[in-house]
């Protein structure tokens, strides 16, 4: 018996070739998406559950067939609502249209500047920051639990919000283009069981939020000082203000011109603080 008849590749026809394709893409995407997270404990139960069936057809176990044929049904809807992060994170990315970002305008890295001097000078202070830039995705459901402001992105605003002490220091600032829209937002904390018991609420908030949306967040701790971004769940941690600055000029797809200034020389309003 030759390879074409063990894998019957005289059967193989076109369309078959692109159905195995077209298969073997979605099941590589689904892995992506739930790569690092709970879910993979759950797709490994829902396997088991699988394999258990067709044991049960096996040995022909008609009451165990009974029971699990019977509860199937809501095994389903069980499933839908405890991968409902996930489902709605694949819907996001298929509703991503790749046209529509190409015309519409790229974000000011000027403006993205303000948040790295504002994140290098936090840093240096030991002030914590939470920032979540919007991309895609709209962010009006976390907006809507802080306080609303609509105000261009500075420096200087940003350093005055996280200020300790200041009424909407705690929670995070949401980013829109150039310009700061909300304050003192709650985001959803990650329920991810493998993160380093380190990483405290700002930061499992921070990761939470890009789970469930295509937001870019930089999160400055207030316990080490150190500058982190974090994007699609995965957190890069250890940055300064050139690297935080490089990190979000290639999320954006922007060109990276002038470096950022180091936070020696930024304005007073930071540095007296
Ligand atoms: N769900 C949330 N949404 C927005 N901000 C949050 C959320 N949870 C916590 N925070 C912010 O994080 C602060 C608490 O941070 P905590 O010390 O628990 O986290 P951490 O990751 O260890 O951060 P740090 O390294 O800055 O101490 C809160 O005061 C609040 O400003």
């Amino acid at each position: 018996m030759n390879l074409i008849e063990l894998f019957h590749l005289d059967r193989l026809t076109w369309s078959s070739a692109i159905d195995i394709l077209i298969v073997s893409i979605l099941i590589y995407h689904v892995l992506l998406l739930i790569r690092g997270t709970r879910a993979v404990q759950m797709a490994l139960g829902v396997g088991f559950l699988v394999l258990f069936y067709y044991v049960t057809l096996w040995f022909n176990l008609e009451t165990v067939q009974w029971i699990m044929t019977t509860i199937l049904p809501y095994f389903v809807v069980g499933i839908i609502v405890l991968f409902a992060a996930e489902i709605r994170r694949a819907l996001a990315n298929i509703g991503k249209n790749p046209l529509l970002r190409k015309f519409s305008p790229n974000p000011v890295m000027g403006a993205y500047d303000e948040i790295v001097l504002a994140a290098t000078a936090l840093s240096t202070q030991r002030v914590g920051a939470l920032i979540v830039i919007e991309r895609e995705m709209g962010l009006k459901n976390y907006m809507e639990s802080g306080v609303a402001v609509d105000a261009a992105l500075s420096y200087d605003l940003l350093v005055s919000i996280f200020s300790p002490g200041a009424p909407l220091h705690d929670g995070a600032v949401i980013v829109q283009k150039d310009r700061i829209t909300a304050a003192a937002c709650f985001l959803p904390l990650t329920l991810n069981p493998s993160l380093s018991k380190k990483l405290g609420t700002r930061h499992r908030a921070a990761i939470g939020v890009t789970e469930e949306s295509d937001a870019v967040v930089v999160v400055v701790s207030e316990e080490t000082g150190i500058i982190s971004t974090v994007v699609g769940g995965d957190i890069q941690r250890n940055l300064d203000g050139p690297s935080l600055r490089q990190h979000l000029a290639s999320i954006f797809a922007v060109a990276d011109s002038a470096p950022a200034a180091p936070a020696s020389q930024l304005s007073p309003v930071a540095e007296g603080k």
